[in-house]
């Protein structure tokens, strides 16, 4: 189990982390999600000891990660995949984190075995590994100690979509054997094939946590319409809020009966109407998210204004 209560992070007057508490259960996948910057790094480093929090605490199992003896043996960590020393092979790499955790060197082999790098592979200088290599030799190097633990930063960047679908099926294996695991990512799809529990992080806060069910559940409603600028109004005049959908139609604040009562009342034939799937998963994370995005997401009210100007 790792809880993390209160946890606060500044750097001079910027708040990289704000008040965050959060737990991963044994025998689950919790994902970690938040776009570029959000914070998922800063949390997990505060988690791992490597930086300080301003305040707030972090407990692995009952104890900060710093007071555990022989941590790696309890938790393993992968940060970043490109901070091994590009000089060593990845077999040199591993023997090292097997001597200085006290496991036997036939783990070595296991490992390598495990996350599916060859023999030819394992020899070869990490200069010369793809990113995807380099993550798959960091989760051998966070998993060597048999941890019952993982805190991964980003693991699948670099992976190509049989890499994430093999993690999903090694990450799934180790929780299902009473596992607790942590991964971060800024891309939804590889949080929603991996994580059981989903953490959204946006501007340094908690925005959104639960299961993928739970998430869409307060999602609304998924409409499209003959008539979507009338339906829109109709929608508006009954004070229900929606947001336009690149494909066309809208997502609503509302149940889809509501929706399909207003339309009928209206005479407007509906073609598309119903709650939440993957695609509004996305939708809600950039909705939840944008006020950390970059790219800006257009809202209802935009998309109206736009049309009052260009009409
Ligand atoms: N050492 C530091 N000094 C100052 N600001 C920092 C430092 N480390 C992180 N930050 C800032 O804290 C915020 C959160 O950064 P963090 O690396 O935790 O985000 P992230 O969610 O991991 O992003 P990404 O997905 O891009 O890796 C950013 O605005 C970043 O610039």
């Amino acid at each position: 189990m790792i809880t993390v209560e209160n946890l606060t992070k500044r750097y001079g007057d910027h708040v990289a982390v704000n008040d965050v508490s959060f737990v991963c259960k044994p025998g689950l996948v919790t994902g970690f999600l938040g776009p570029n910057g959000a914070g998922k790094s800063t949390t997990m480093r505060i988690m791992v000891g490597l930086t300080p929090p301003t305040s707030g605490s972090v407990r692995i199992g009952d104890r900060p990660y710093r007071e555990i003896p022989n941590p790696a043996a309890q938790v393993g960590v992968l940060l970043d995949a490109s901070a091994q020393h590009a000089g060593r092979t990845g077999a040199e790499i591993l023997r090292l984190t097997a001597m200085t955790l006290g496991v036997p060197s036939s783990r070595v082999d296991e490992m390598f075995d495990l996350v599916s790098l060859t023999p030819d592979e394992a020899n070869r200088r990490v200069r010369n590994y793809s990113l995807g290599m380099r993550q798959r030799l960091g989760i051998a190097n966070a998993l060597i100690g048999d941890p019952h633990i993982l805190i991964l930063d980003e693991p699948a960047n670099g992976l190509d979509p049989a890499g994430i679908h093999w993690m999903r099926s090694l990450l799934r294996d180790y929780a299902n054997r009473g596992g607790t695991v942590l991964l971060s990512s800024h891309l939804l799809h590889e949080i929603e094939i991996i994580a059981d529990e989903i953490l959204v992080i946006g501007q340094g806060r908690i925005v959104a946590e639960g299961t993928k069910e739970e998430l869409l559940a307060g999602s609304g409603t998924r409409v499209r319409s003959l008539d979507d600028d009338a339906l829109a109004h109709a929608m508006s005049v009954a004070g229900i809020a929606a947001q336009p959908v690149t494909e066309g139609g809208f997502t609503a604040d509302a149940a889809p009966e509501d929706i399909g009562r207003i339309a009928l009342r209206q005479q407007i034939p509906l073609v598309e109407l119903r709650v939440g799937d993957g695609a509004q998963l996305e939708e809600m994370f950039l909705q939840l998210t944008q006020q950390t995005q970059r790219e800006s997401v257009p809202t209802f009210r935009d998309a109206t204004a736009l049309q009052g100007a260009q009409s």
